[in-house]
């Protein structure tokens, strides 16, 4: 019997795929955003193998921890180790890392780095943490409600519950994009992300200002 959570994972692929293939009928460029996290692994493999034209393929990250990019919690090399393969190399990544020590000092450099590429973005994957964080939308960050009303791309969020400073697109450049996936699994997950959509309170599951996007929700046990 197959895996549930590849076989989901393989049914994201082809939708981000087929959502990727109609924009690039009308644009030279598209850009996908991705999330980091555990989950988008098998996300990952199952598009690396799509026949995109990945050469006008953009990718940038919903978010990324101030960490190396070869650290075992960068988003980056996730990216790089599970997307940009075969054909898929062929994609602009576009990360949001610097050499500067903290995310508030890079800031400024990475805007101006992620400002050329395609906005809006063709396509958002977000994942979901059992807080009901979304990309580095926590709900114990002070910066949550910056990030939330913004009209900047990024900003730097330092969050208790986390161990390293962090980095995210605003909500608004979310938000912006054509499409939107939520790429979730498991029980727990299931019941916050109900939980989040019997009420309204962003401060307190921040995945719920992403609900009427429309979200498309992928989840498996
Ligand atoms: O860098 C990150 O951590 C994220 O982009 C984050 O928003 C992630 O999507 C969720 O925390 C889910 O993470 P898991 O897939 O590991 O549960």
């Amino acid at each position: 019997m197959s895996n549930p959570r590849n076989a989901l994972a393989q049914q994201l692929a082809e939708a981000v795929y087929q959502a990727l293939s109609d924009d690039l009928e009308r644009q030279d460029k598209v850009l996908l955003v991705v999330s980091g996290g555990s989950t988008p692994v098998a996300f990952f493999a199952a598009l690396a193998q799509k026949p995109l034209p990945w050469a006008r393929v953009q990718v940038t990250l919903a978010d990324e921890r101030w960490v190396d990019a070869q650290s075992q919690d960068s988003n980056a090399r996730l990216v790089r180790e599970h997307l940009l393969i075969g054909e898929a190399a062929n994609a602009e990544f576009v990360t949001l890392t610097t050499s500067d020590e903290t995310p508030e000092q890079g800031v400024d450099e990475i805007a101006r780095r992620v400002e050329p590429l395609a906005w809006p973005a063709s396509v958002v994957v977000l994942g979901m943490g059992g807080d009901g964080h979304t990309a580095s939308l926590f709900p114990d960050s002070p910066e949550l409600g910056l990030a939330m009303t913004t009209d900047e791309a990024l900003v730097a969020v330092r969050t208790p519950s986390q161990p390293q400073p962090r980095i995210t697109l605003s909500a608004a450049r979310l938000h912006q994009a054509r499409r939107h996936f939520l790429h979730i699994t498991g029980d727990d997950k299931r019941a916050v992300l109900g939980s989040a959509m019997g009420g309204d309170d962003v401060r307190q599951l921040p995945i719920r200002a992403f609900l009427s996007c429309p979200l498309a929700i992928y989840w498996a046990p």
